[in-house]
């Protein structure tokens, strides 16, 4: 599996935002969005067993698996080993690709006029960019939906369009805000 990061930190934006996370960041994507916050696609080839014993010291046991997308790599061998090894599977997807499916807990952004192809959608986190944001949330049921400012620059605007369009709820990056990773 080709990793580009593994670190520890807050969960900094949705639902679980402010709950200490394993971040599992796996490379390569399938999509170039120009708003891309990430560089994801350097990494390191590593084994199943090497990716547990460097997530196993963190004291927390939730775990996001982002990317990059990390439905292009993920499978059934890894969701088993972190399971097994009592860990809360968290997934950052945008949606294109299906996932194995015992995800704990899975975060959909979907992008432009890709087709998103999951089964069950927990949260579906938006980018706010304008765009018709009713029509995305009719074609995808979730749980929870979420609205999140591109790179904070239209807090203001995001926030003006819930307040009018009361389903949506407020998703800010809060770990660039308070300067963690
Ligand atoms: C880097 S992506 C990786 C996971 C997956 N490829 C995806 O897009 O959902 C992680 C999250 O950051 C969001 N994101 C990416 N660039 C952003 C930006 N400039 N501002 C706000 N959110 C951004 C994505 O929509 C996604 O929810
Ligand atoms: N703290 C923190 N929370 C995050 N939630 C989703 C992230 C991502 O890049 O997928 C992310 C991230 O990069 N950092
Ligand atoms: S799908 Fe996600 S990782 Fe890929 S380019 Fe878009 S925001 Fe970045
Ligand atoms: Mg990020």
């Amino acid at each position: 599996m080709k990793v580009n990061e593994i670190f520890y930190s807050l969960q900094g934006e949705g639902y679980h935002t402010g709950t200490p996370a394993v971040f599992l960041r796996l490379s390569g994507c399938n999509l170039k969005c120009d708003f891309c916050d990430t560089e994801h696609q350097s990494g390191t080839e590593m084994a199943l067993g090497e990716i547990l014993e460097r997530v196993l010291p963190y004291p927390s046991r939730h775990i996001v698996i982002t990317g990059g997308e990390p439905s292009l790599q993920l499978n059934d061998d890894l969701v088993e080993m972190l399971h097994n090894a009592g860990f809360y599977i968290q997934v950052e997807t945008n949606g294109t690709n299906p996932l194995p499916e015992d995800i704990d807990w899975v975060t959909c952004s979907p992008k432009g006029e890709s087709v998103v192809r999951l089964k069950r959608i927990d949260e579906l986190k938006v980018v706010y960019l304008g765009q018709d944001v009713e029509e995305i949330a009719n074609r995808y049921a979730a749980m929870h939906y979420f609205l999140q400012p591109c790179s904070g620059k239209n807090i203001a605007e995001t926030v003006s369009y819930i307040l009018d369009h009361t389903h949506w709820r407020l998703s800010l990056q809060t770990h660039k805000i308070i300067g963690i990773e």
